[in-house]
């Protein structure tokens, strides 16, 4: 494997965020570069497995000199504060929540402590050797990521200039020690969030940090899905106390905000806080003491995407090659300069020291044709909007579907794709990837974001489709123009169509239908993975007017798809050629009035690709209607807000009302077979589940 295949492998599939990244040579001091490398790029941080000795014995003894440190009496502790605006030195945070002694690369007032800085410092660097292997930057060159840090080889201590000097290290470890307290009040939090320590990023290249002494009180977000709840729905349930996940010999790595202004967030600033006591055990323990080791960029380094050497980067992350510069000196990130920290594109919504309160919203992107807005993209949280398009257009030319592909529109071509061991059609293909050793259930679970589902549907299952890079159709348009419109429910009209959806749908108990293949789909519906198959068709007339649907349509134009998509789920598809019989099976001016429909018009052979991560449905070449909806549990179950599961109840709400034995009929007429539809449907099911 040459080096850009090994990084597409390591790229390929998110790794497990908790799973530790091993030391490869204790001499040589490097990680698995593809590895951690995996980690900070899909997750922004990862947990490295240190050879014993290495940081531990020196983490303990720091831990020991720090309690004797904080216990000594508030003047003799003041007295090594530096003043004069520089952090080093002692500082206790005004709430009283926490004290620290910072530690820079001139501090010698504590042995243990400069014995701990140097190791974590040698450390950090060998990760950032590690990154720039993986980004093909030669070693030693001026425009890498190590050509930022300060010029003092690690553990050298020659460094003394101050915050102050152009080239100053803004490198520093800071040992944290938490005050016990009786019970956590919300000052405490809100304190804590005033200091800097509430959900936040931190400033560095790589924050390198070994278990705290109570073994817990450090949570990170993995970078996505950003800010979604979890398991149980709660708004922190993404969190992950990674400390309970390392040993004593670990360290946690973080991307900081330097590392991604100088990726441009290829390697995404890790959102995380120190956690603090919340139950009365807790409180009782001993005060925690915590050593995060930042490595900073010189302060005169320019932190510029754009000049990093590194062609592998340039080439994967579409904003590098955008006309816009992200570029800002080191000095100034770290103080925040102008907002800088804001102003990043990928960092809208995201925290960081100095008080901007994480947030989830996510980014809508203007989609211009000819200076006319004609519609937005929603770009999920912790995905720039340069880095979404991107990945959609890689996207689309993955995955265009070889002739031999569905919906070729007719018999001959189902029968030939059903054929196992013939050529093999998409899904054959398909089928066959998965065949090929991956592992359907865990990755079906795990919530993709946006890009990593792109680049798992374009790197792993590769077999399934063949490119077509010179297409123009699809994809290209419609991320380029004309195609998505998004628009939204009011509040009244959600909380009506979720009553409505209460009412109806899906409670297969009050359902007497007992067709076996509606008891199979309440299966499925119960796991959570329902699929919708849904026509709608226009009245015949249908230029279709409403506020929400502009529909263009062309009666000639067998092309026309309109596909409606609700946060992650497609409810409908529609062929505006209106030459099928059932159109009366919808009720259209409801579903047309439905403003919470987000509408995509999608032509045969385009993929839609739905804002957040999945991949709904493909529509058919010809006159082969193919369109799967697909409910994820991961969308809707970790990351919906209850007003987009209510939108989304009521569109299959809606959907209920298109009864099955119509939904069966309307395939049929459009020439498909209903067993050629379900092949379609378990095929992209399957490129779901191995994807
Ligand atoms: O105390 C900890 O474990 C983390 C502290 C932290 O995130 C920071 O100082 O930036
Ligand atoms: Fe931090």
């Amino acid at each position: 494997m040459d080096a850009s295949e090994r990084r597409d492998a390591a790229l390929a599939r998110p790794p497990d965020p908790t799973s530790r990244v091993p030391l490869l040579s204790p001499t040589s001091l490097g990680w698995d570069p593809e590895r951690l490398a995996a980690h900070l790029h899909h997750h922004s941080f990862a947990i490295a497995q240190a050879p014993s000795s290495l940081a531990s014995d020196a983490t303990t003894d720091a831990r020991d000199a720090a309690r004797a440190f904080f216990a000594r009496d508030a003047a003799s502790k003041r007295a090594t504060s530096r003043g004069g605006g520089s952090s080093e030195g002692y500082s206790a945070a005004e709430g009283g929540t926490h004290e620290c002694f910072e530690v820079r690369a001139s501090t010698s007032e504590v042995p243990s402590f400069r014995r701990l800085y140097d190791a974590l410092e040698a450390i950090a660097r060998a990760c950032v050797a590690d990154l720039e292997t993986h980004l093909g930057i030669p070693r030693g060159s001026d425009d890498g990521l190590a050509a930022l840090l300060d010029r003092r080889a690690a553990g050298g201590g020659d460094e003394t200039a101050g915050d102050d000097d152009d080239d100053a290290s803004l490198t520093a470890m800071r040992v944290l020690h938490y005050r016990r307290r009786d019970a956590l009040t919300e000052a405490d939090a809100s304190s804590l969030a005033a200091s800097g320590l509430g959900d936040h990023t931190d400033s560095s290249i790589l924050t390198v940090a070994p278990r705290s002494s109570l073994r817990a009180g450090l949570e990170v977000a993995p970078y996505a899905p950003r800010g979604g709840g979890g398991e149980n729905g709660s708004a922190s349930a993404g969190w992950i106390d990674v400390e309970a996940r390392m040993t004593d010999d670990d360290v946690i790595v973080f991307a900081g905000d330097a590392l991604a202004a100088a990726t441009w967030n290829y390697f995404p600033a890790a959102l995380h806080r120190p956690r603090v006591e919340r139950t009365r055990e807790e409180a009782a323990a001993a005060p925690r003491v915590s050593c995060p080791f930042f490595l900073r960029p010189r302060a005169d380094a320019a932190l510029d995407a754009k000049a990093l050497a590194s062609p592998a980067l340039a080439s994967r992350v579409a904003g590098i090659a955008s006309g816009a510069t992200t570029a800002c000196l080191a000095i100034d990130l770290e103080r925040n300069a102008d907002d800088v920290r804001r102003s990043w594109p990928w960092r809208s919504e995201r925290g960081f020291y100095g008080g901007v309160v994480f947030a989830e919203e996510e980014v809508v992107v203007d989609v211009v044709d000819g200076g006319k807005v004609v519609g937005s993209v929603r770009v999920p949280n912790g995905v720039s909007p340069e880095e979404f398009i991107e990945q959609s257009r890689r996207f689309a030319s993955g995955m265009r579907i070889g002739v031999d592909g569905v919906g070729t529109g007719g018999g001959d071509a189902d029968a030939a794709d059903a054929e196992e061991g013939g050529d093999g059609g998409f899904w054959t293909r398909a089928k066959r990837a998965t065949a090929a050793g991956t592992d359907r259930k865990r990755l079906h679970h795990l919530p993709w974001s946006a890009d990593e589902y792109v680049k798992c549907v374009a790197l792993n299952a590769p077999a399934a489709f063949t490119a077509d890079e010179g297409s123009d159709r699809g994809w290209r348009e419609l991320v380029d123009h004309d195609v998505v419109t998004l628009t939204d429910m009011s509040a009244d009209a959600a909380a009506a169509a979720a009553a409505a959806a209460a009412a109806s749908v899906f409670d297969d108990s009050d359902d007497d239908d007992d067709d076996k293949e509606e008891e199979d789909e309440a299966g499925r519906e119960k796991s959570g993975e329902l699929h919708e198959i849904i026509r709608v068709d226009p009245p015949a007339s249908a230029t279709a007017s409403s506020s929400a649907i502009t529909f263009d349509d062309d009666a000639s134009d067998r092309a026309r798809w309109l596909c409606v998509v609700e946060g992650s789920v497609l409810c409908a598809t529609c062929d505006s050629s209106a030459a099928a019989a059932d159109a009366s099976s919808v009720d259209w001016p409801t579903f047309a009035a439905m403003d919470s429909s987000r509408v995509a018009r999608a032509r045969p052979g385009d993929a839609v690709f739905v804002p957040g991560g999945h991949l709904l449905a493909l529509v058919a070449e010809g006159d082969a209607v193919a369109t799967v909806a697909r409910r994820t549990t991961t969308a809707l179950g970790s990351s919906a807000s209850a007003r987009d599961a209510a939108r989304s109840a009521a569109l299959r709400a809606h959907a209920r009302t298109c009864a099955r034995e119509e939904r069966r009929a309307a395939m049929l007429t459009c020439g498909v077979s209903l067993e050629r539809w379900e092949k379609y449907a378990e095929a992209v099911e399957l490129l779901w589940a191995c994807n």
